[in-house]
């Protein structure tokens, strides 16, 4: 295989003309929409850099078609991988309910310590909505990626760690043992934030609100419930606003002002995660970059896609800043019931690509994805998720919404 590999010095990605980069295909959908999206990604590249430079894509295995050719879901080989080439890609990943394997997307961000999961929500004109001015829409989450309930700390009702944890609960804290209602039938998780954990995705969401020129930051948590987990949150969030950035409290706090070196003010502030999700809906423009524990962040980025579209076109990327490794994937799952159809749209993996080359520094080709994607939406030939919505629209498939994209930058 010929390519060169990004490294990364002081922070900064230093990246080749022919970069290697790893793909996961994914399960269910994942073959479909990555058909698309790969050619896609390679169009942009080819018609922004006319031949100068080139992606060389190298495959590693996860999930359903890992576990055919290796006995393994995620063999080590794929995490050495993605370590070592730095910037990779991921179609979706089967996680059964109940029992079975956990997550392998959340191994993924766990083993490599991705702890920034970034989602950008905004609109793109002529996408069918279910709000009336979907174009207020316009915010970012920054979701902690490594912690919370998804740590997968669980003790299975009736196993006999469940006793052995509830035991020594009822020995050691008999208040708290007393506050578990059926102890008898109770399954246990455990949810472990820590401050080291908010304040470094806290600190990266203040940062990209400074680069990007955003007007607030929210803190979106349950802190009045779970005081010592989200609540701990909240507090550690406005702690690093003012001990890393200098923020002061706004007329007396808790909300905080931040000023820029260009003179702008930030506004950092909280709000409660169920209001919040009536705020995104009823008063979209009043936020901009969300910050905000994992289960939050993982309700609340499908529940914005849906207001510009849908999760076919809702991107994302798992980051860390510091070995700047990063994996970046669509917000939507495996869609079972479309796999092998070439049907579903491939909006939300392509605009993840799009993602990764702004976070390459090749925004050239990123633009051009923008330019194809707008230009299909605009003559409204579409998938079948916007095209059910859409008068007037013609139904492509997957791998003929992606031929548009390509015929429109
Ligand atoms: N990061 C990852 O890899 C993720 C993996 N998953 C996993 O995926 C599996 C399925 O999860 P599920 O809850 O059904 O959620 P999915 O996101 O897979 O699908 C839910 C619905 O969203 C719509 N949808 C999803 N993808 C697209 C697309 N590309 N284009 C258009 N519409 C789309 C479809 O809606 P409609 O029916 O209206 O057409 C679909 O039925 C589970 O195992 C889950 O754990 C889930 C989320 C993320
Ligand atoms: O890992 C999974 O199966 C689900 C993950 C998920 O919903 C997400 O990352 O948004
Ligand atoms: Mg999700």
């Amino acid at each position: 295989m010929s390519g060169s590999k990004i490294t990364i010095s002081n922070g900064k990605l230093n990246v080749p003309n022919d970069p290697i980069l790893p793909f996961i295909e994914g399960d269910g959908i994942g073959p479909d929409i990555w058909a698309a999206a790969s050619r896609v990604l390679e169009a942009a590249v080819e018609k922004a850099y006319n031949g100068e430079r080139s992606i060389v894509w190298k495959e590693v295995l996860a999930g359903q078609k890992a576990m055919d050719q290796t006995g393994e879901w995620l063999p080590q080989a794929t995490l050495d991988a993605i370590e070592e080439y730095l910037v990779s890609i991921k179609g979706p990943l089967t996680t059964p309910v109940g029992g079975g394997i956990r997550s392998l997307n959340v191994a993924l961000r766990q083993k490599l310590d991705l702890y920034a999961c970034v989602r950008p929500v905004q609109y793109f004109t002529g996408v069918p909505s279910p709000v009336k001015n979907p174009q207020d829409v316009d915010m970012i989450i920054f979701r902690e990626n490594t912690e919370d309930i998804y740590a997968g700390i669980e003790f299975a009702e009736g196993t006999e760690e469940n006793k052995k944890f509830l035991t020594w609960l009822k020995e050691t804290y008999p208040d708290r043992y007393a506050k578990v209602r059926f102890p008898d039938s109770a399954g246990i998780g455990i949810k472990p934030v820590s401050r080291e954990g908010t304040r470094r995705l806290v600190k990266a969401a203040i940062q990209y609100a400074i680069d990007n020129g955003k007007d607030s930051v929210t803190l979106v948590h349950k802190g009045n419930i779970m005081k010592y987990t989200e609540g701990s949150f909240r507090d550690w969030g406005y702690e690093t606003a003012a001990k890393d950035f200098g923020a002061q409290p706004l007329d007396g706090g808790p909300w905080h002002v931040l000023k820029t070196d260009n003179g702008k003010e930030i506004i950092i502030k909280d709000v409660i995660a169920d209001a919040m999700l009536q705020q995104i809906i009823l008063r979209p423009k009043e936020y901009s970059v969300i910050a905000t524990l994992n289960l939050n962040g993982d309700y609340i980025s499908d529940a914005l896609a849906a207001q510009v579209g849908g999760i076919g076109i809702a991107p994302g990327a798992n980051i860390n800043y510091t070995t700047g490794i990063s994996i970046f994937e669509a917000t939507h799952g495996t869609a079972p019931k479309y796999a092998g159809q070439d049907k579903v749209n491939p909006s939300s993996v392509i605009l993840s690509g799009e993602m990764m080359f702004r976070y390459m520094g090749w925004p050239e080709a990123a633009d051009l994805i923008i330019k194809g994607i707008e230009g299909a939406i605009s003559k409204k030939r579409v998938t079948y998720d916007f095209e059910r919505q859409m008068d007037g629209a013609t139904l492509l498939k997957c791998s003929e919404f992606g031929d548009e994209i390509i015929n429109n930058m």
